[in-house]
């Protein structure tokens, strides 16, 4: 087995009695795009920055290439870390803040001009170079920081919301970047952000964070198409939730008994009959129809307002019990729908659509 290139081991932090990260066990494998998200004040910032050695940890262990870190100071480190005020030297031209750091290093003058170069071209700001940083927008600023990073030839790249203060189409095309960048270097990434799209679309795993703990850990896609909790499930959005009991009828079929009836489940895991459960089933997995009869969970709901996306109208439900249910439907489906605010309409589900939460056997897979 590979030895990660980046190791937590149950890291804490503690701002007086406030415990800020908690018992955090984490690797990162050498060239992947780790994310880490959560709601704020969660404690990805203080994570990172004990990567980046700004902050010592209370108790616990970081190990680059397994060697402990903890007590190397930010200059000897090669984990920099750029985060959202980029904190360029504003009165240096461009070139002089992506020299900075490796003058710090006493890097001879012809290799550091050398490499300085190279990323100044790398990251198209080359034509900026005597700029002063001050007169360039947003974007600009934000190559310079990676290049200031970049050029000292890290083993790891620490990003804390790199793109937040870019406009919605520079943060866009900068994620293109990344991720080019990331790719073409195989440099590892260990990225927060408070954007699920750039999470979701750049990262290889990504972490969810919640008050100092890892809820989660997973592909982009394990951790949408299968939370493993109920906060995971109402962070990541877009998904309805059933509370129930676990139940095997009569007839041999097994779902959650709950206060919308027995909702069906292919797969009950190993969890037990009679345990309590969440159930949580995907907007774009539910349908919605005017008349019963569609489906094999059927769910009798009052629509009660409609959110335009885009291309696709998020149907927002609520069952007679007070359940809240969320349909993504197509724009031309709800046009055939020809529903309105205030109607009763039926939500369905097949069975394999819907995901158990908290059940102990989903709980104890690791
Ligand atoms: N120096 C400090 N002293 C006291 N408390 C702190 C300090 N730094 C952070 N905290 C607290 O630790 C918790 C975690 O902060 P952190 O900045 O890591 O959160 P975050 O998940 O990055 O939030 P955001 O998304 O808002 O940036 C917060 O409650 C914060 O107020």
């Amino acid at each position: 087995m590979t030895q990660p290139l980046l190791e937590l081991h149950n890291l804490n932090k503690s701002y007086g009695t406030f415990e800020a990260v908690k018992d955090i066990d984490l690797s990162v494998d050498a060239g992947e795009f780790l994310a880490i998200m959560g709601p704020s004040g969660c404690g990805k910032t203080t994570t990172l920055r004990m990567m980046a050695g700004l902050e010592d940890p209370t108790r616990g262990d970081i190990r680059l290439e397994g060697q402990q870190i903890n007590d190397l100071p930010v200059w000897q480190r090669e984990t920099p870390l750029v985060w959202q005020n980029l904190a360029l030297f504003p009165y240096m031209t461009v070139r002089e803040n992506v020299e900075f750091g490796l003058r710090m290093k006493k890097v001879p003058a012809p290799e550091r001009q050398r490499r300085c170069a190279e990323w100044l071209e790398r990251l198209g700001i080359a034509g900026f170079a005597d700029r002063n940083v001050a007169k360039l927008s947003g974007g600009q600023r934000q190559r310079v920081a990676l290049a200031r990073s970049l050029v000292l030839q890290p083993k790891v790249l620490l990003l804390d919301e790199p793109l937040s203060a870019l406009d919605a189409h520079m943060s866009i095309r900068m994620q293109g970047e990344l991720k080019r960048l990331q790719r073409e270097l195989g440099i590892t990434f260990v990225y927060v952000t408070h954007s699920h799209s750039e999470a979701f679309s750049l990262a290889d795993r990504v972490v969810i964070m919640n008050a100092g703990r890892i809820e989660q850990l997973g592909t982009p896609q394990d951790i949408f198409l299968r939370p493993r909790s109920r906060f995971v499930a109402q962070f990541v959005g877009g998904i309805s939730l059933f509370s129930g009991v676990l139940k095997t009828t009569k007839e041999g079929k097994i779902g959650i008994d709950s206060a919308d009836g027995l909702l069906q489940i292919a797969d009950p895991a190993s969890a037990q009959s009679g345990s309590r459960c969440d159930l949580a089933v995907r907007a774009d997995r539910i349908n919605v129809t005017t008349q019963p009869g569609w489906g094999t969970n059927e769910v009798p709901c009052t629509l009660m307002s409609e959110e335009f996306a885009g291309a696709v109208v998020n149907l927002h439900l609520e069952t007679a019990a007070g359940t809240g249910i969320v349909a993504q439907l197509q724009q031309r489906d709800l046009e055939r729908l020809s529903a309105r605010a205030g109607q009763q309409v039926y939500a369905s589900w097949h069975p394999e659509d819907g995901v158990l939460l908290g059940a102990p056997a989903l709980k104890a897979v690791a």
